[in-house]
């Protein structure tokens, strides 16, 4: 991870695309080729800025394929995974069976999963756990509701959540880790934080990853922003020090929206 694009980054950046319960397996095939062809034509270098989506789990057989067969760059992953290995737990799905797809990448503690699932911060640790233990790279989501952020307690509730979340993660997986922040007030809203907020968040993430491990640890994980994300935000919001992706809902089923997302190193206005 030491791709240098704006002179701000040193971390590759990472677009991401959640599409969450949208998209059967024969939709997924459509947009993820729509969305190859689009970023080929623009020529985008994809390992100067990372791409992943995150399709439901039917999907990913598909998208498994679709990925070798055409040679794609774009990085894929699971919205979730079980804390389990494998055994009696039915609807559950093993980072085992996702590993196997060629996953990378899996989204772990999703605000819709902690808040319609209930997910608790014990559980989203041991998923975080159970991710590396499978080669996978989890993207641990943190974030705080309307009521913290009114009452200016946004940053201590999420440093909690990320604390309590990575209790017992070994250095060595704490520094491939990708945190995304995510203020649950800004998903699906149209709200969306500024990128100051953004920053204000990202960085306070990182001193806590640094006073948790180290300064390389800190250094190493990147720190996406979800929340509302549009081709018009992003550049603004990934222009700041410690924001090293973002984590799109909507917009990423929307492949021209995306793709422009993707391409936000086009749209930055430079000081
Ligand atoms: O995972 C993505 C986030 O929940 C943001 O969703 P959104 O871009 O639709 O607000």
């Amino acid at each position: 991870m030491t791709t240098s694009t704006n002179g701000k980054f040193d971390r590759t950046p990472l677009i991401a695309g959640n599409w969450k319960m949208n998209m059967d397996h024969v939709q997924s095939i459509t947009l993820l080729q729509k969305l190859a062809w689009t970023l080929s034509d623009a020529r985008h270098d994809f390992k100067r800025v990372e791409v992943a989506v995150f399709p439901p789990f039917t999907d990913l057989r598909s998208v498994q394929t679709l990925v070798r067969g055409d040679d794609l760059e774009v990085a894929y992953g699971g919205q979730d995974l079980s804390e389990f290995d494998a055994g009696a737990y039915t609807g559950d799905i093993s980072g085992q069976f996702l590993s196997r797809l060629g996953c990378s990448y899996v989204l772990v503690g999703h605000s819709e999963r902690r808040t319609i699932h209930g997910e608790s911060d014990e559980t989203l640790n041991a998923k975080v756990k159970a991710a590396f233990r499978h080669s996978l790279i989890p993207v641990l989501c943190v974030g705080e509701g309307l009521a913290v952020r009114q009452a200016g307690n946004h940053v201590a509730h999420t440093l909690g959540q990320l604390r309590a979340d990575l209790a017992g993660l070994p250095a060595e997986d704490a520094a491939r880790l990708v945190v995304a922040y995510e203020p649950v007030w800004a998903i699906g809203t149209g709200e969306v934080a500024g990128p100051a907020d953004a920053q204000e968040m990202c960085a306070a993430i990182r001193a806590e990853i640094a006073d948790l491990y180290d300064d390389a640890v800190a250094a190493g994980v990147r720190l996406l922003y979800g929340g509302s994300v549009k081709a018009a935000n992003a550049a603004a919001i990934l222009k700041e020090r410690d924001v090293d992706g973002v984590l799109v809902g909507g917009a990423s089923l929307d492949v021209a929206e995306f793709a422009n997302i993707v391409r936000f190193e086009h749209h930055l206005v430079t000081d």
